[in-house]
């Protein structure tokens, strides 16, 4: 599992740590893995190269400076630009190694910028001084520490200037803004150095294939189709028929005993004809509802909820959940779903996705599935998994359908509404990676690949 801690519990743990170690120490680590980062950035070679650090008054200067020290050693020619007050201990280190310090002469070109201007201690946003920085620089790949300065550490939200890494090298575990966009966007690749902390349990995290691995479904040795779980389809319309067919699609993956269908008669002819084998009605362990439901949405929720098994709710369906489901749950809205769901505008659920999930998640007692790119599954308790596998191709029509059958199959089979959202959303989002080959998919093609990703998870 990948875990993302907020500030307020790295500082904890870090103080925690400090007193059982000479001074300096952590920072030390921080600066040797964040040195070593930057080395492996240009290939492996430091002599002849060129670094900026951007170096703000804080401890994030601190580990630019120290880490420069390490980089000067190596025959990298490195530069300090100081953007506030510099106290920093490292500085006569960093002197002393050969580090130039002041503003850069005008049109040198640095083969990469380092950005510690500021990282967990930082409020949202960018001074002037680091901003027209930024401008002298604006081509050079930027390597930043700990965080892409000026995001919200803790929110993953972006109010104002910030910088655009190409790689963020973190302490100690990730942080929100690694994770959850829009910050994640402007954090690039992570890489992770171990300082030693000993932490808490995280409130953000993301499921990796081990995870997963051990979380999926698998049939015991004397299993029958039932004991491994029915899942219902409700779904799709005379006018969107193809919704029904997508999200059966995901339903039939194999990970559930059986698959039933029920809806629109001439639908379901064109289910079986692609599904021979799909049923009709009949008990089922967890209902999918809504895709292409179109005015019928309303009918198949309220028959659904009425056999009080889990439920995935989705696309026109979402509509009509008024408040608590009532039965354990996954909502699985679009932005624009959500934001009618919370009365505020799309705008305002892609800028805080985080927050919006979390809030939807409270409000209706239910497991909240946000889409997006890295779609962001939260617990009513707050807890919150992010999802790290998928492609931009995994943006086209039906892609949600086949989801929302797929989570179906696994709360059928025995999945809590928190675990199945999270396995599924990451199932799908490989299942799009191996379909694309780096090319385009649809979603039926995302549904198709999505056995073969279960046989390669790694053994449990
Ligand atoms: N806490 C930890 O566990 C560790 C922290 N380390 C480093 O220390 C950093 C935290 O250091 P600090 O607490 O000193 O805080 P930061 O260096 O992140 O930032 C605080 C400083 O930046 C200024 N500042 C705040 N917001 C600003 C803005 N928007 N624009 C410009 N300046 C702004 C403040 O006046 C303050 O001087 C970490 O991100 C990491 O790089 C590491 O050395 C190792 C361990
Ligand atoms: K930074």
């Amino acid at each position: 599992m990948l875990r993302a801690h907020t500030v307020d519990q790295v500082r904890a743990a870090e103080a925690a740590l400090m007193t059982t170690l000479p001074e300096g120490t952590l920072m030390q680590r921080a600066a040797h893995g964040l040195a070593y980062a930057v080395l492996d950035f240009l290939g492996g070679r430091g002599y002849g190269r060129r670094v900026l650090l951007l170096v703000g008054s804080g401890d994030n200067g601190g580990d630019a400076l120290h880490a420069g020290v390490v980089l000067a050693r190596r025959g990298v020619q490195v530069e300090a630009w100081l953007l506030g007050e510099s106290t920093h201990d490292a500085l006569a280190a960093f002197r002393a190694a050969g580090g130039r310090v002041g503003r850069p002469r005008g049109g040198r070109d640095f083969d990469v910028v380092v950005d510690g201007i500021v990282g967990i201690g930082g409020r949202p946003g960018l001074r002037s001084a680091a901003q027209e920085a930024l401008a002298a620089v604006a081509d050079v790949s930027v390597v930043a520490v700990d965080t892409p300065s000026g995001v919200g550490v803790d929110t993953g939200e972006i109010h104002g200037p910030h910088v655009h890494a190409d790689l963020t090298v973190t302490f100690g575990t990730h942080k929100a803004c690694h994770l959850l966009d829009p910050a994640a966007a402007a954090s690039g690749a992570i890489h992770l150095v171990d300082i030693g902390l000993t932490l808490p349990p995280a409130q953000v995290e993301a499921l990796q294939a081990a995870d997963v691995a051990s979380l999926v479904p698998r049939p015991e040795p004397d299993a029958h189709k039932y004991t491994r779980g029915v899942v219902g389809v409700r779904a799709g319309s005379a006018a969107y028929p193809g919704a029904a067919l997508l999200s059966v699609a995901g339903a039939s993956c194999g990970l559930a005993g059986m698959v039933r269908f029920v809806g629109d008669p001439t639908v379901a002819d064109r289910v079986r004809d692609h599904h021979p084998e799909v049923v009709g009605a009949g008990r089922v362990q967890a209902w999918v509802v809504g895709s292409g439901a179109d005015a019928d949405a309303e009918a198949m929720l309220r028959a659904a909820l009425e056999d009080d098994v889990p439920v995935v709710v989705d696309a026109d369906a979402l509509r009509h959940v008024d408040g608590p489901v009532g039965v354990p749950a996954v909502l699985t809205p679009h932005a624009g779903e959500l934001a009618a769901m919370l009365d505020v505008e799309r705008s305002e659920v892609e800028a805080a996705p985080l927050a919006h999930a979390r809030s939807a998640a409270r409000e209706y007692d239910a497991v909240v599935l946000l889409k997006g790119r890295r779609t962001t599954i939260a617990r009513p308790d707050g807890l919150v998994r992010v999802t790290t596998t998928g492609t931009p191709w995994l943006a086209t029509a039906g892609a949600g359908d086949v989801l929302g059958g797929l989570i179906g199959a696994l709360l059928a089979a025995g999945l809590d509404p928190f675990d199945a959202a999270s396995v599924g959303a990451w199932l799908h989002g490989a299942a799009a990676t191996l379909a694309s080959g780096g090319g385009p998919v649809v979603a039926s093609d995302v549904a198709t690949a999505l056995p073969r990703v279960v046989a390669t998870l790694p053994a449990p």
